[in-house]
């Protein structure tokens, strides 16, 4: 009997009424599965502003050099540095996490898009400000940037371009993809790999007074050992010889015109933009519209995605259609320096002249350093 009721039920035919509700249930179905994609999707191809993320990230990461996710560190110039950019890299990391979520999604619904090897990189230099311009220039909707940094070209160049095309986002037709590593500057190999991969990279610059860089440098490193010895020891080669330590990787890296000079023997001039770290600061609008242009791409970051916050000191984002708190980098971009010996600091500035005229000339732009 049991046995009749359960053959039966198996060949029950719903009914009409029955069918239709299926029917209007699954394209409801449908429909809601398609709109929580779509408003997914739209929310990764809208300028990134990643600025939260980051910001919430340097503060975790202060002090904390774990979680490094791109390959065992080598600095060429100074190994301190290794421990420094390890900090960077991990919170970076985190931003760029929700980022790849949000690329998974995006793809999902178009397929066009694919990862491609950057067309430009911000090569440098250490403490020039790079984060901040990457930061400015990820709300650009034609730029597709990934947040780490990704020491290709330094690093990991064993590795292929392969696995460096693959740490890039997804990008569509028409967008630019970008990536920033700020010891690229600085290393003999790079500009002969960067050639390689393609010659008609766009490079990208920001210069910093190569004193208060190397202030900014030596500042970074005290915050992870603070038992490093002072600026002052650390500039000369001896304390009695009175010669500026050139081995020392935080003076080495503003030697400017002897870096550009290397790079000048692969890519011609106009490929390159130096982007002046001051000008970043105090007119933030004007340096990235220098860039947007050079990228050939529409002037879209002006004006009104910037907001100077008088307490930080630094001009902080803010997207102007939507009516949010302006975001700032975290507190390890923006430290406070160590008073430094006036009398090094002039010893320094004499010994960079040279350097930064011959900068100027190369570059046709006076700094204003001197
Ligand atoms: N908008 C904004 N907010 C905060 N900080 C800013 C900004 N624009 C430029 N800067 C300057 O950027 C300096 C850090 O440079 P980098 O990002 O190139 O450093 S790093 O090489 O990636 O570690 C950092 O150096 P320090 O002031 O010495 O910390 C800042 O002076």
């Amino acid at each position: 009997m049991e046995y009749s009721l359960i053959l039966h039920s198996l060949h029950v035919v719903p009914s009409p009424h029955v069918k239709n509700k299926l029917f209007v249930f699954c394209i409801m179905l449908s429909l809601w599965v398609y709109m929580i994609y779509c408003c997914v999707g739209y929310c990764s191809t809208m300028p990134n502003l990643a600025y939260g993320s980051v910001n919430r990230a340097e503060g975790d990461a202060d002090g904390d050099n774990r979680g490094s996710s791109l390959g065992a560190s080598r600095d060429l110039l100074n190994n301190e540095s290794d421990l420094d950019s390890r900090g960077d890299e991990w919170e970076e990391t985190r931003a760029d996490a929700k980022a790849l979520g949000d690329n998974v999604m995006s793809s999902f619904l178009n397929e066009s898009e694919s990862k491609k090897l950057p067309q430009a990189i911000i090569i440098g230099v250490k403490k020039g400000g790079t984060r901040a311009l990457l930061e400015f220039l990820r709300l650009h909707p034609d730029i597709r940037a990934v947040g780490a940094e990704p020491h290709f070209f330094d690093r990991n160049y064993d590795k292929g371009l392969e696995w460096y095309r693959e740490l890039m986002p997804k990008s569509a037709e028409g967008q630019l993809t970008m990536e920033k590593t700020p010891s690229y500057y600085v290393t003999k190999e790079v500009p002969s790999r960067i050639y390689t991969m393609s010659k008609d990279t766009k490079l990208i610059v920001v210069v910093r007074d190569p004193v208060t860089r190397a202030i900014s440098d030596y500042t970074q490193t005290r915050s992870k050992k603070p038992d490093i010895p002072s600026f002052e020891s650390l500039t000369f080669k001896n304390a009695s010889s009175g010669l500026i330590d050139t081995a020392w990787s935080a003076v080495q890296i503003g030697m400017y015109a002897k870096h550009l000079e290397r790079w000048l023997q692969y890519f011609p001039m106009g490929q390159l933009l130096f982007v002046s770290g001051e000008r970043l600061i105090s007119d933030p609008a004007g340096e990235v519209a220098r860039v947007q242009d050079f990228l050939g791409l529409r002037r879209v970051v002006t004006e009104e995605h910037f907001h100077f916050n008088p307490a930080k000191g630094f001009p902080c984002l803010k997207r102007p259609e939507a009516n949010s708190k302006p975001h700032c980098l975290g507190k390890t971009k923006g430290r406070t320096h160590p008073n430094i010996d006036p009398e090094v600091v002039q010893r320094l500035r004499d010994f960079y002249k040279p350097f930064n005229s011959r900068f100027y000339q190369l570059t046709g732009h006076d700094f204003g350093w001197d």
